[in-house]
């Protein structure tokens, strides 16, 4: 588990300040998945400093299982430091290094015994499914591959928390997917904590189990990814499931609602029931129906006759758990 409590960092530009975390506060339970995302100059890259403690924050803590790592000592930095592996966007390889040299490397940095890093290493290029790559150099190696070997060099400290900067933003549709498969498939099998930095929707679709949208230094939405989507005043859910951008446009004046609604509801027959209940005829707009983890979401736009009887059909619909947003008459 990891727990970030009112981090700040302010840094001194000239005889200015610039806040850029301002109070982040975080905690994502042991196994998850958490995704970050925000737009650029949100505080994200800051954020990854100050958690793997290569920025000192201004104030605020970060805690790994409940163990502080800000405010240790110098001589704890480096144990504070192995809590938490690190992935980057590039792998930053050494050229000159063998896949299983690369792995190896955090390894002999603090003096682990030969044997040792043989059997760690070979156990984590298992692991990534990188074994018959061991003696490869990195020009040897597709761009997944060698994202696949950053991983295993990050798991090398048997670290509780595996942070990964824009992970899959230099890599291709496909191999982003494989990536994101493996990140899952290591959370399962080490219960291992991932926080994951992104502006990437498709990753948060993918892989989280909740997310953070970070903006002017400030997490101004957090929760679940079921709890988010279907947030209908929240900014999260119209990025996670957008409508179409060739939606046709609305005829006459009948109001339009757009729903927000999961898999139990999305299996109910949402339309015709509104449609025989209320009496109304319902024109879908535009649709989005999609599988995010295990679930299906479901994002409409719909309008109705201009005499339907609104409030009741809002009242049916989110009585029925479905999110609903009144977009007014056109
Ligand atoms: N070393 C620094 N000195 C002064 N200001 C900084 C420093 N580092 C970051 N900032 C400022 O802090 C704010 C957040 O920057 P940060 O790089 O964390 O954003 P970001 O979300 O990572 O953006 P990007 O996605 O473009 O990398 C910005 O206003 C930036 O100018």
């Amino acid at each position: 588990m990891i727990t970030v409590s009112d981090l700040r960092k302010v840094y001194q530009q000239g005889s200015k300040d610039v806040v850029a975390l301002d109070g982040v506060s975080l905690e994502v339970p042991t196994g998850k998945i958490h995704g970050i995302v925000g737009h650029s100059g949100a505080g994200k890259s800051t954020l990854v400093r100050c958690l793997t403690l290569l920025d000192q924050p201004t104030s605020g803590t970060v805690a790994v299982n409940g163990k502080e790592l800000t405010n240790v000592s110098a001589a704890e930095l480096r144990n504070a430091r192995r809590r938490i592996g690190m992935v980057f966007q590039h792998a930053n390889l050494f050229d000159s290094r063998t896949t299983e040299q690369n792995v190896a490397y955090p390894l002999e940095l603090v003096g682990t015994p030969k044997d040792q890093i043989a059997s760690k290493v070979a156990e984590l290029l298992e692991l990534v499914g990188l074994s018959q790559f061991a003696k490869a150099y990195p020009s040897q190696l597709s761009g997944g591959q060698r994202q696949r070997v950053g991983i295993a060099r990050a798991l090398t400290t048997d670290p509780d928390i595996l942070l990964c900067d824009e992970p899959t933003s230099a890599l291709d549709p496909k191999t982003t997917d494989e990536i994101l498969d493996l990140v899952k498939e290591l959370r399962n099998r080490l219960n291992i904590t991932v926080l994951i930095i992104t502006h990437e929707m498709h990753v948060v679709k993918q892989v989280c189990d909740s997310v953070s949208l970070l903006a002017g230094g400030k997490i101004v939405e957090t929760g679940e990814i079921e709890t988010v989507v279907t947030n209908a005043s929240g900014r999260l859910a119209s990025t996670l499931l957008p409508l179409p951008g060739d939606a046709p446009r609305a005829e006459g004046s009948g109001p339009i609602l757009d729903l927000l609604y999961t898999g139990q509801q999305a299996t109910e027959p949402v339309i015709s029931s509104v449609a025989r209940q209320f009496n109304t005829d319902v024109n879908v707009l535009a649709g989005s129906v999609e599988q995010l983890g295990e679930q299906q979401y479901a994002h409409l736009r719909l309008q109705l006759n201009a005499d339907a009887d609104v409030d009741a059909i809002v009242n049916h619909l989110t009585s029925n758990g479905i999110a609903v947003t009144v977009k007014g008459a056109k």
